[in-house]
């Protein structure tokens, strides 16, 4: 999954011809494989088989140990068995490794074609100044997207921690319904309570894995914690089983399609509260000393704590810059005023998201009255009992 392609150096004979000293052309060679193989060093581990829809769990692998995560060796770094070999022929489609930069090949298609004069959506930003497209219905047809993007595994991440298992069983049906539908998924559903997991039938070329962690008595922990669990297990497994990874809260249902369109190296969702506030009124933490500060001057949106996601090298590029920001904020006595969505935030300022999924993957019908404009609800807030729940 790395953004550039690995191609071997190219080599000019007439260049080191007759005037270079025979032992001088040997060093060079030496030094240009070198080269090579270093390239071929850095590729990341190709794809994984993923089965039949199943379940699974996996206990034990965080518990009591959150302090200090172990890192498999066996899981980053290497180079994974037979790509030397690969790369020293031309790459064939099959062995090519995962590249979220490639331009997918797309089979025959019969869809309405696009009129510039005729925009979608002329009532909504559609692009950021850095031209990331926002996500609205509208700007975005399902059938090219699911095709570009057929061959990619999402991997979903959800933590439900003491009582939030109770959310797991509508978050889970209506992924069913809704989510990646036609794509590969993995749920990854991060729990202290892995007996209370329910069993939700899953469709083909889907699968539950349950993974248990600790739980933190504070619920603001338990929040700030996920970085650290999917930055640890994008470098164990993640990395190894899916392309994407999209990073959500529990307590939310899937009410409308959320697929293929929401994929990009690295994406954030504007928070339902803010999409149409000033900077000054974003709550950013703004207390220099933190590491989620973001001076006023300074800020495009406000992003969702709970839901932001890309490439699983981008989302551990993520989560463990915010993990390291907020454990140097312990130490130092100071906790940014939003947890992790306060240096969610400061790291979407400086590496801007490829995509901005628009409040229609984010919305809380209780709290916030539907605008005209949002035109489908696609990912919605479960009303909660905020002191019963968390204690
Ligand atoms: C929709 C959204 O953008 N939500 C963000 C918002 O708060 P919320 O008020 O939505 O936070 P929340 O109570 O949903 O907690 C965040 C998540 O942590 C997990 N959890 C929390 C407590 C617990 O006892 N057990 C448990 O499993 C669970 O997955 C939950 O969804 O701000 C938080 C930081 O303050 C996080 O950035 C959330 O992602
Ligand atoms: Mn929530």
């Amino acid at each position: 999954m790395r953004p550039e392609h690995s191609s071997p150096p190219r080599r000019n004979a007439g260049l080191w011809g007759r005037s270079a000293s025979p032992r001088l052309c040997g060093l060079l060679l030496v030094a240009a494989c070198l080269g090579f193989y270093s390239n071929v060093f850095s590729l990341i581990p190709g794809r994984r088989q993923i089965g039949e829809s199943q379940s699974s769990t996996e206990g034990g692998h965080l518990q009591g140990q959150a302090e200090v995560l172990p890192l498999s060796p066996d899981s980053h770094g290497g180079a994974p068995q037979g790509v030397l070999e690969e790369t020293t022929t031309q790459w064939s489609e099959r062995d090519c490794p995962p590249d979220t930069c490639r331009v997918p090949e797309v089979p025959r298609m019969v869809y309405p074609k696009a009129q510039l004069l005729k925009p979608g959506r002329t009532d909504v930003l559609v692009m950021t100044p850095w031209f990331a497209p926002v996500i609205w219905e509208g700007v975005f047809d399902s059938a090219i997207l699911d095709a570009q993007f057929r061959n990619a595994t999402i991997g979903l991440t959800v933590f439900a921690i003491k009582k939030y298992v109770v959310f797991l069983e509508l978050f889970l049906r209506t992924a069913e319904k809704h989510f990646m539908l036609g794509h590969r998924v993995t749920y990854y559903v991060f729990t202290d309570r892995p007996s209370d997991v329910p069993r939700v039938p899953l469709g083909e070329g889907r699968r539950l894995v349950v993974l248990e962690v600790r739980s933190y008595s504070r619920w603001q922990d338990v929040s700030m914690r996920r970085m650290e669990v999917i930055s640890a297990f994008s470098r164990r497994r993640f990395l190894r089983e899916v392309d994407y990874l999209v990073c959500v809260d529990v307590d939310m249902a899937f009410r409308d399609r959320v697929g293929a369109e929401i994929l990009a190296p690295l994406f954030g969702t504007l928070h339902p509260g803010f999409y149409a506030a000033a900077r000054s009124a974003f709550t950013y933490e703004r207390r220099p000393r933190s590491r989620a500060h973001i001076p006023a001057d300074e800020g495009d949106f406000y992003y969702a704590g709970g839901f932001f996601g890309g490439s699983v090298a981008e989302v551990l590029r993520l989560a463990s810059a915010c993990q390291q920001a907020m454990a140097a904020d312990r130490a130092d006595g100071i906790e940014a005023v939003w947890h992790d969505e306060s240096h969610l935030n400061r790291y979407l300022l400086y590496r801007k998201p490829a995509k901005v999924l628009s409040p229609e993957y984010l919305w809380d019908e209780h709290m916030l009255r539907r605008p005209p404009f949002l035109r489908k609800l696609r990912f919605v807030a479960v009303p909660k009992d905020h002191a019963a729940i968390r204690h």
